[in-house]
């Protein structure tokens, strides 16, 4: 498998560091209703985490809320709300969303439940001698003491202008928060440099050590994050724990509304709940997996009704494949149906290859609508057991990464056993007839897709080369 790393901008191989995939997105800032841009994101990784488990892997994946933040304190100086009220509404608006969308978090921690900890970084890197109180109580970060800076975004420090307002307070114009001491009438916390609320970078940092420890394998969110936020989550976590900190960073392109980024302060967005009511969560998460994650998406209806069509398409492909596995020869094959299956082992192979490179599922779509074709022909003439329950299989895996069809078709990741003990039994069934022809053109089309077949006396075994 291959992922593209912004550290680097090259595709580099996926080499996890364990048989758990690490993951770490960051998720929304709870001032506003979510929208279908977040959405895009959402799915981009849960489709990432479906992948890697149907690759054998097992996932924990966080997605933090943004809690704490000036755009909430702002909204609730606006409203006359409590920010606790206006964090509320929010949160849980964004998370009924990511149910209905199918998305699968294990942990969403809250900067709130985690200021003791962020203290504590914050307290160790003013140790370290990395980060230092200014008068006012807030607490920044020394980027000079960083000297991979930059690295990530390809960005020069010193281009980097924060307004004035803090500058008089610290060393240099590039340093950053991590504490932010409170003015009158915001929220605040106790700590060590007086009344406060941590910065927004630092709450990454420490919700993702703590849950992933200290290294993980993918740090993900919007192209948008990549500097300045991802790039100072790297200087503060790397300078904490002296050593490498994520393995691939990795970053989703935009939802753009008339070529222009879909944004709750540009006022130009689609509530995904709206979304989600006009469109249901298959039609949605088939438009967002259309495009590849790493380019822009300008909204239409016309690309929604082809997501839509292609949803029934879909459906009725899987009709065909039931009704021919429900009354078909079960574990007979024709001539025909081994070419047909041949044609549906190279679909499967160009749907792996597809998500392997990159996570393409356009390409991986482009297999299966082939697929869809295929089976709307010959499956539906021929009715093959063999061809059949191979394509049954592959739409399956489909659904297992793309999660836009019936939920009692979704695999476990471990079903390739019994696809391939269905084949070995046709082939047993051929050999017993004698087609000893047909047996062996299964055995070598199975070996083009990896499978080997070892047959002996006893009968025969599998497995993956
Ligand atoms: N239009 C979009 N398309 C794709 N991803 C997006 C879009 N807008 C935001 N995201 C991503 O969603 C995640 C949560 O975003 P966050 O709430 O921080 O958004 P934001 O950038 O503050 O939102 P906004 O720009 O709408 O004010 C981030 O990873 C962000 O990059
Ligand atoms: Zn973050």
């Amino acid at each position: 498998m291959r992922i593209f790393n912004t550290l680097g901008r090259s595709v580099q191989d996926f080499e996890p560091s364990g048989s758990t995939v690490k993951m770490y997105v960051c998720g929304p800032t709870v001032y506003d209703e979510v929208h279908i841009g977040h959405g895009r994101t959402f799915v981009a990784y849960d489709m990432m985490s479906r992948y890697f488990k149907l690759k054998g892997y097992d996932v924990i994946r966080v997605q933090n809320i943004t809690d704490i933040d000036d755009k909430i304190i702002k909204k609730s100086n606006e409203t006359g709300k409590g920010w606790e009220e206006i964090v509320a509404m929010y949160s849980n608006s964004y998370l009924e969303s990511l149910e209905l969308l199918k998305v699968k978090i294990d942990l969403h921690p809250r900067v709130s439940q985690h200021v003791k900890d962020i203290i504590d970084f914050v307290s160790r890197l003013i140790e370290k001698g990395k980060a230092y109180v200014a008068e006012s109580g807030s607490v920044y970060f020394d980027v000079d003491t960083y000297d991979k800076y930059g690295e990530l975004s390809n960005t020069m420090k010193n281009l980097w202008n924060q307004g004035e307002e803090t500058i008089k307070e610290k060393r240099h114009s590039y340093d950053f928060a991590l504490w932010k001491a409170s003015k009158p009438n915001e929220p605040f916390w106790e700590s060590p440099w007086g009344r406060g609320r941590p910065g927004w970078h630092i709450e990454c940092s420490t919700m993702s050590t703590r849950y992933l420890g200290e290294t993980f394998d993918i740090h993900g969110g919007g192209m948008d994050l990549i500097f300045p936020h991802h790039e100072n989550e790297r200087a503060q976590s790397e300078s904490l724990i002296g050593h490498p900190w994520v393995k691939y960073w990795v970053h989703t392109a935009f939802i753009t509304i008339k070529k222009e980024k879909m944004s709750k302060s540009l006022g130009n967005i689609i509530p995904l709940k709206d979304a989600l009511k006009e469109w249901g969560p298959s039609t949605l998460r088939l438009w967002f997996l259309s495009s590849h994650y790493r380019s822009n998406v300008d909204f239409s209806d016309e690309t929604m009704e082809q997501a839509k069509s292609s949803i029934e398409r879909f459906h009725n492909a899987l009709a065909i494949l039931r009704s021919v596995l429900r009354e078909g020869n079960k574990f007979y094959s024709s001539q025909d149906g081994i070419r047909t299956f041949q044609k549906v082992l190279t679909m499967r192979q160009r749907f792996y290859q597809a998500l392997d490179d990159d996570f393409d599922t356009p390409s991986a779509l482009a297999s299966i609508h082939d697929l869809a074709s295929l089976i709307f022909t010959e499956i539906q003439q021929e009715r093959d057991f063999l061809s059949a329950v191979t394509a049954m299989d592959l739409m399956r895996d489909f659904n297992q990464v793309f999660g836009v069809l019936d939920d009692e078709l979704e695999s476990q990741g471990k079903h390739m056993n019994t696809l391939v003990e269905n084949i070995l039994e046709v082939r047993k069934n051929l050999r017993e007839k004698k087609m000893y022809e047909a047996s062996d053109l299964i055995r070598d089309a199975l070996a083009k897709s990896g499978i080997k077949i070892m047959d002996s006396k006893e009968g025969s075994t599998w497995r993956l080369e």
